[in-house]
């Protein structure tokens, strides 16, 4: 398995050091995951077979339909709690007809602290039979369980997470909601985040960040700038991001909801946001040195890359090298690759996540 482990690894390696490579990148720094048991995640449609029932994933590189669909016992991806939940889960279901019934797919969460929250969706009505009947579930495996169904989402006792993540040797407190982005991969997280403050360290000024979500990367990264202002598109991610800025004293940061788009006209003046006057927030009391970006696959749009360019430090997070190579190259030489780091995210797979630390050729 180790054996296997670090040659998948040098591949990636070597893939990511190839596609950098027209940008004179250094060599990547490599953090390797646990070749297993490393997702904190894990989500799984039920096959039905009669009264009997099992978990179910697609194939990997195949079309999802049914007859995709492979039958599990374990996930060896997930991490040791989920593993060990699956068995308790599904034979308190399948014992429960209320709770079996059309029960279609089912979602894990859980944490490096020890807590877990599990999603049950339905193809059916959510009554009060099932109330009750998920109520005594919840009691019996000592989780958090939410259940959905076409217009319903009934919470039994909360629909987050708290996560603990250890960053530079500080202790940070996550809250994760349910249907909100989180890394998959706690540890590697833990990496990305130290990573980051490293290059960061020094650097000085107020710092702007792009696709913020939960306030992952905004809260270790406060510690080093004077002021940040983080912007972020999903309502549910701002509100998490709002709880563990104010939970980790992180009361030099302005958050606003705004996708990347809505900032670059902001910052161009072509357009004026209710959403920045409301909370007092004027771009021109900022004094950047840097931007963080941890844009989604496809990568950063045209317009905001503009804006980008302005900065003397970019820090840019990728889950696809694909697009962040586009992006470099759309740069075109405004900037040069300081650093650059490989985060195994997700072993044997072919994703491959990376950051970058750039300066601005003209500063240099
Ligand atoms: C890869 S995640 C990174 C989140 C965060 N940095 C973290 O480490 O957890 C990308 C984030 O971008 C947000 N997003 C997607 N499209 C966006 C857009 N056009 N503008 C701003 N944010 C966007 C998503 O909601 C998601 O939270």
């Amino acid at each position: 398995m180790y054996h296997a482990y670090s040659a998948q690894l040098a591949d990636k390696t070597a893939r990511l050091q190839h596609l950098l490579a027209p940008f004179a990148a250094p060599a990547p720094e490599v953090f390797a995951s646990p070749p297993q048991h490393y997702r904190m995640r894990a989500e799984f449609r039920i096959w039905h077979d009669g009264d009997e029932i099992c978990y179910a994933m697609f194939e990997r590189g195949q079309k999802a339909n049914r007859h995709s669909l492979i039958r599990l016992t374990e996930f060896p991806a997930a991490c040791d709690s989920i593993n060990a939940m699956m068995p308790r889960l599904l034979a308190a279901v399948r014992a429960d007809e209320v709770l079996r019934e059309r029960l279609y797919q089912c979602e894990f969460l859980a944490t490096l602290s020890g807590e877990m929250l599990i999603t049950l969706i339905y193809h059916k009505k959510l009554d009060d039979a099932w109330q009750a009947a998920v109520q005594r579930l919840q009691d019996g495996l000592g989780v958090w369980l939410i259940g959905r169904s076409r217009g319903q989402k009934i919470v039994l006792t909360q629909d987050f997470v708290t996560e603990s993540l250890n960053v530079c040797g500080e202790t940070l407190r996550y809250r994760q909601i349910e249907g909100g982005f989180s890394q998959p991969n706690a540890l590697m997280c833990q990496e990305m985040l130290s990573w980051s403050c490293a290059c960061a360290e020094n650097v000085g000024g107020d710092l702007l960040e792009l696709y913020c979500g939960n306030g992952n990367f905004t809260v270790p990264l406060s510690r080093r700038f004077r002021r940040v202002l983080a912007t972020e598109l999903s309502k549910t991610s701002v509100r998490a991001a709002q709880w563990n800025l104010s939970a980790n004293g992180a009361d030099n940061v302005d958050i606003a909801r705004l996708s990347a788009e809505e900032l670059a006209q902001a910052f161009s003046g072509s357009r004026a946001f209710r959403r920045l006057a409301e909370q007092n927030i004027d771009l021109h009391d900022f004094d950047f040195s840097t931007v963080l970006v941890d844009p989604p696959r496809a990568g950063v749009d045209a317009d905001t890359l503009r804006l980008l360019r302005g900065f003397r430090h970019i820090l840019y997070i990728s889950c696809n090298p694909h697009t962040l190579a586009d992006n470099l190259a759309q740069l075109g030489g405004s900037h040069r690759v300081l650093r650059c780091a490989l985060f195994d995210q997700f072993p044997f797979t072919e994703h491959i996540e990376c950051g970058v630390f750039l300066q601005s050729t003209a500063s240099a």
